[in-house]
């Protein structure tokens, strides 16, 4: 796996004419592991599909990310009664490599039944997707991740409503990516986690806060300042100006 850096330079992504990222510059490094925290409406969700190529950015760069992203969406984002079963929706991670049309030979059903087995599915396989638990399904959608041997992995609250025995299991995959040289980015509002596992930070409020170690990143000074601009955020604000 070769390590894959994001540069972002002056980047500024708008949502009806409303910026949600405001004038972001720096870089993910090669193998870094990275949280982006802060309050609701930050615009973390915003960049992390920025940097998947879903939003157009309204100026500045993104750099180093096109064709090396994989994503995991916020579940609450997704269709679950769409009629899939846990292969289906796992072999959709096998999309780039094939095309939406090509048939799937039979090593990549291998593929997916063996990422369904490393999550803790094995004889999931023709289970319909939308009979399963949020904590199961949320191991298919890791199970599509590990198919998408994606150099960069863009996750979006990987961790929420699953018990602790999800989370510990999908933690430890999410290291593996890490340990793998796989450059991580993970939207988390845990901070504990944050602080345990993960060694960069980017506390995000519309502007940049901080972005680096976590500890130096995570001071009670910069969570004060991302909590005193959320509540200053006037809803009808107008279209970056600077
Ligand atoms: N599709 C959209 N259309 C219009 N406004 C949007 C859209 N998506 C997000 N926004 C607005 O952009 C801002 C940033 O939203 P975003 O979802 O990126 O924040 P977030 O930090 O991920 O929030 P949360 O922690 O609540 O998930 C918010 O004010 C939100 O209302």
């Amino acid at each position: 796996m070769s390590p894959a850096e994001i540069r972002i330079a002056d980047l500024t992504v708008s949502h009806q004419r409303r910026a949600a990222v405001h004038h972001l510059t720096g870089r993910f490094a090669p193998g870094s592991l990275t949280a982006i925290v802060g309050p609701n409406g930050a615009g973390k969700t915003t960049l992390l599909r920025a940097l998947a190529g879903l939003h157009r950015p309204d100026e500045g760069r993104i750099e180093g990310a096109a064709g090396q992203v994989a994503l995991l969406p916020q579940q609450s984002s997704l269709d679950r009664a769409f009629p899939l079963t846990c292969l289906d929706a796992v072999l959709f991670g096998l999309w780039a490599e094939t095309g939406a049309f090509r048939a799937i030979g039979r090593a990549g059903r291998a593929r997916a039944e063996a990422a369904l087995a490393a999550v803790g599915l094995q004889g999931f396989e023709r289970r319909p997707a939308g009979s399963l638990s949020a904590g199961q399904f949320q191991r298919v959608l890791f199970a599509r991740l590990l198919l998408q041997d994606a150099p960069v992995i863009l996750l979006d609250e990987p961790f929420n409503a699953l018990d602790a025995r999800t989370s510990a299991e999908l933690l430890a995959v999410v290291k593996r990516w890490h340990g793998e040289g796989r450059t991580v980015i993970a939207v988390l509002h845990d901070l504990d986690l944050v602080r345990r596992d993960f060694p960069e930070t980017l506390l995000l409020a519309r502007d940049c806060l901080g972005w680096g170690p976590t500890g130096e990143v995570l001071t009670a000074a910069n969570r004060l300042r991302a909590r005193m601009m959320a509540e200053a955020w006037a809803e009808q604000a107008e279209a970056c100006a600077a």
